[in-house]
């Protein structure tokens, strides 16, 4: 009988366009394994929302291969030890994976590889880290030149489709996902992210058809809060239940500015994945100093921020556009991406509060928490990264919502604004507020004191 074939899962949920499965379906029976292992990623552990979708994701990928006659062997614990185990107890030797490039899987691929036959395989991006470097052989650092590169190398890819899959004669045992706990219940938050978002593989290849039908106006509806104008694609695509290759490849049919400039925001994931192959703790350290310390206000030098991070994390700064989106984090766990911008730099600059704050508070709430895409672009807004925007250019909020019509949005997620006009809303006078907050700081002082504390850090 021929030995058993692990595939060992992370954020890698589906049987489309998976290389593991293929690779482990050609040599012989297929034990399908997902190990939670809530040690290994220390302060980068799955967040609320994520553990969340985490389940919706594992649920889904059972089905799928309830279809193959399959199963998904659940366990928990250091990932290394259990799939150690695991191969002694089915007599598998190998071990079928996709790459995974954050620090504390790159160490568990090491270690794994010095105990078992691990084979590893690309496919969770466009192109795997280092494929493409500049003219004297090194990684990019920045996305332009990165993009260009890429876009010179990609020419289409051939989608796998899935494998048929054999099964052991025996099946392992298994957890049960119910007792793993990843869904709230005292009390039960997830109310909101119910509504928005059911995961696996096929109903994110439908809500990507409809997206395809749009994708002409992406370039710049994509920036409008007010409508549905970009895919939602980002928890299918951090849990892997689409690989990048399916929507680049289902795009490349398209020949509008809309399409090629999807395409390109693609990249965007391929290349905060390079950067964290060359700065592993970036999600953590900034990379440029002489902020880390002079910067923000700091609790351990007696600056109270206590009462602004939560007002902030709550959607009560004062500012609609801010709250709006805040809220929308809070409920559904995404936030449009123009508004993740002017949030992200309302905290760094209007309040002067240490990305990293905003770096956790994201990590706890987004659906799409990815360690890479969070930490890049969080030092991107913050003036902090390799590739970033710099820290004097101080985002306004209140021209930002105006520019791009935020009127509805800022309606649906602040309903206490609901009965102003769309030119009243951004910046209600004080006696059109009710209920809702005062500003929390002007923006005029708010810019003021950032560019000061800029200038102070610096000399
Ligand atoms: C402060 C801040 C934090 C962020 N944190 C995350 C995060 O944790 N996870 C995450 O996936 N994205 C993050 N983003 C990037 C971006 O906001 C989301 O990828 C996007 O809003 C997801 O919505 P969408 O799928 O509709 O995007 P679309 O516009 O439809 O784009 C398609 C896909 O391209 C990728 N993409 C687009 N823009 C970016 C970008 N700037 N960086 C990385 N990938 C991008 C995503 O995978 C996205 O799903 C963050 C942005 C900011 C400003």
């Amino acid at each position: 009988m021929t030995k058993p074939q692990i595939v060992w899962l992370r954020r890698d949920l589906r049987l489309t366009d998976q290389r593991a499965f293929v690779a482990a379906a050609e040599a012989g029976p297929v034990i399908p394994v997902y190990v939670l292992d809530d040690e290994v990623a220390k302060n980068h552990a799955y967040g609320g929302a994520s553990r969340w979708y985490l389940h919706q994701s594992l649920e889904a990928l059972e089905r799928d291969l309830a279809r193959h006659h399959s199963k998904l062997i659940l366990r928990r614990g250091d990932a290394v030890e259990e799939l150690c185990r695991l191969a002694e107890e089915t007599g598998a030797e190998t071990v079928h994976a996709l790459r995974h490039y954050e620090p504390w899987w790159r160490k568990a691929q090491g270690a794994l590889k010095d105990q078992l036959d691990l084979k590893l395989y690309d496919g969770n991006y466009l192109l795997p880290p280092g494929a493409v470097t500049t003219g004297s052989g090194d990684p990019y650092k920045i996305f332009t030149p990165f993009m260009k590169a890429s876009l010179a190398v990609i020419d289409g890819f051939d989608i796998l489709p899935e494998p048929s899959l054999s099964a052991p004669e025996t099946w392992p045992s298994s957890e049960s996902l119910a007792e793993w706990n990843l869904l709230p219940t005292k009390p039960d938050w997830a109310g909101g992210l119910r509504e928005e978002w059911q995961a696996g593989t096929s109903v994110a290849m439908e809500r990507f058809e409809t997206f395809v039908d749009v994708v002409s106006n992406y370039d710049e509806d994509r920036n409008l809060p007010s409508i549905d104008g970009s895919s939602k694609m980002s928890p299918h695509l951090h849990f892997g239940e689409v690989s990048p290759a399916m929507l680049w490849d289902r795009m490349s049919r398209y020949t509008s500015e809309g399409a090629r400039i999807y395409r390109s925001e693609l990249l965007w994931r391929d290349y905060a994945q390079t950067v964290i192959c060359q700065f592993p703790d970036y999600p953590v350290n900034s990379y440029r100093d002489g902020y880390d310390d002079g910067i923000w206000r700091n609790p351990n030098r007696g600056h109270v921020i206590a009462e602004e991070l939560k007002a902030w994390q709550q959607g009560r700064t004062g500012y609609p556009i801010v709250d709006a989106g805040m809220r929308q984090l809070w409920h559904t766990g995404w936030m449009h991406n123009r508004v993740r911008m002017i949030a992200a730099s309302f905290l760094i600059k209007h309040l002067l509060i240490d990305w990293r704050e905003g770096e956790r508070w994201f990590w706890d709430t987004l659906v799409d928490a990815d360690y890479a895409s969070n930490g890049v672009n969080w030092q991107w807004v913050s003036g902090t990264g390799v590739d970033s925007n710099m820290f004097v250019r101080i985002m306004a909020p209140l021209s930002q919502s105006k520019k791009f019509d935020a009127a509805a949005f800022i309606r649906e997620w602040v309903p206490e604004l609901a009965h102003l006009s769309d030119n009243e809303i951004h910046d209600p006078a004080g006696d059109q507020r009710g209920d809702y907050p005062a500003k929390i700081i002007g923006h005029k002082e708010a810019r003021e004191r950032a560019l000061s504390a800029y200038r102070e850090a610096k000399d």
